[in-house]
């Protein structure tokens, strides 16, 4: 066998104040992050949005220590991971690429063809499909290769996603199990599964198989547990003027209150590393909420980080992968069948009537936003607090 190497996929994190309108600006001006009809006005709009959401951005990271979590704790997993599999004989370089902060995915495939890699294992450490995280990695990913001859020799597997490992569902329950024992009576606690939300078009429209997905790994966790606390799931991190899947956690969150609910154990579900959405929004914004609303006690699962569990599970889905045939990229895709990668199909190219109306009627409201927003300093985006 040739030289092994597993890439884990990460979304990256600014690791300083300075770093978060960059950061900003790389995730906006992902297509699958804003979806926009024409592409010549995403990097114009990222730039516009990174810029105003920035300062509150800033306030949060600092709220957090300055910073994300993200390329440590995604660095100690893969440390970690390597362990795991050199005990088994199975020795891999590993190696980290983030989305839209260091180490870039292109930092991680150049170094990945500069150290010979023959066989390449790729896990994304997102464990449900998204077309916003998995997908836009596997997008960019599909385009390095198509561009890198020497990548053509490389052989790949993919991982598209794995939210049923029953290593992971064992590490996930055996956690929220510690945190409900420390409860003065543990059937009493309110299980309250919150998952990273999503515009709601990308389910409804664009096929985006992540609701379906959240939903059955929260279902599985749940079996994996078994116990008969009650249980919630909803949506956090809403971002923008449109409709995100509901329920949204601050509103469930109120309404378990008003049904009398006292003992609330929060449960982030989509992501498995500490960031600012468990560090800040679950940790302090929820918390606030949930105390006013009069839950007095109010406790958060930590998130996986190097759990022993979790980390033999990476370990059997990095080997299990390595004995199961390759599978490209536009494979993946096709697999998550319902997905359909942007530019949707309604928004395809071409000088078709149809196609050159909505372009127009789009640019318009765009720039009439826009021009708002710049002269007056108020407007939608600020209105709705995309900005
Ligand atoms: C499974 C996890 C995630 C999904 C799905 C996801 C979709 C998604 N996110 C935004 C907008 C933002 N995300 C931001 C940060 C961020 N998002 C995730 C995870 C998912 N995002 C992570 C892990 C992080 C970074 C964490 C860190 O510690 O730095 C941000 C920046 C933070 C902020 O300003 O609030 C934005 C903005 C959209 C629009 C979206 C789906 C379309
Ligand atoms: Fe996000």
């Amino acid at each position: 066998m040739g030289r092994v190497g597993v890439l884990l996929l990460n979304l990256g994190g600014p690791d300083k104040l300075e770093d978060v309108q960059p950061f900003l600006y790389n995730l906006f001006s992902d297509p699958e992050i804003i979806r926009l009809p024409f592409s010549w006005l995403q990097k114009p709009l990222a730039w516009f949005i990174s810029t105003r959401r920035s300062k509150t951005s800033q306030e949060n990271y600092r709220k957090i220590g300055g910073g994300s979590p993200l390329r440590q704790i995604t660095e100690a997993q893969g440390e970690a991971l390597r362990e795991q599999l050199a005990q088994i004989g199975e020795e891999a370089n590993i190696y980290v690429g983030m989305r839209y902060w260091h180490p870039y995915t292109e930092e991680a495939i150049a170094q990945i063809v500069n150290d010979g890699i023959d066989e390449l294992v790729i896990l994304p450490l997102y464990p449900q499909f998204s077309i916003s995280t998995s997908g836009s990695s596997y997008r960019l990913l599909e385009k390095i290769w198509q561009e890198n001859s020497k990548l053509q020799q490389v052989k790949y597997s993919v991982i598209a996603s794995w939210y049923k490992q029953p290593g992971y569902l064992q590490a996930m329950a055996e956690l929220i199990a510690q945190e409900l024992d420390q409860l003065e009576n543990p059937d009493e606690g309110h299980i309250f599964f919150s998952a990273h939300g999503v515009p709601k078009s990308y389910v409804e429209e664009a096929g985006d198989p992540y609701q379906q997905e959240i939903e059955e790994c929260t279902y599985l966790i749940m079996q994996t547990l078994n116990r008969s606390n009650p249980h919630t799931l909803a949506y956090q991190s809403r971002v923008g003027p449109v409709e995100w899947l509901q329920p949204y956690t601050e509103e469930a969150i109120e309404e378990l209150a008003q049904e009398g609910v006292n003992n609330l154990v929060v449960v982030p579900i989509s992501f498995v590393s500490e960031h600012i959405e468990t560090l800040e929004e679950i940790d302090i914004e929820y918390r606030e909420i949930a105390e006013e609303a009069g839950i007095t006690n109010f406790r958060r699962v930590p998130a996986l980080n190097v759990h022993p569990v979790f980390i033999q599970a990476l370990a059997d889905l990095t080997v299990d992968a390595l004995k199961s045939p390759s599978i490209s990229f536009a494979q993946v895709n096709q697999m998550k069948k319902k997905v359909k990668i942007y530019p949707p199909e309604r928004w395809e190219w071409g000088i078709t009537t149809s196609a050159e109306i909505w372009n127009g009627r789009v640019a318009m409201l765009g720039f009439l936003a826009l021009m708002i927003e710049i002269l007056t300093g108020h407007g939608l985006f600020h209105a709705v607090g995309l900005l």
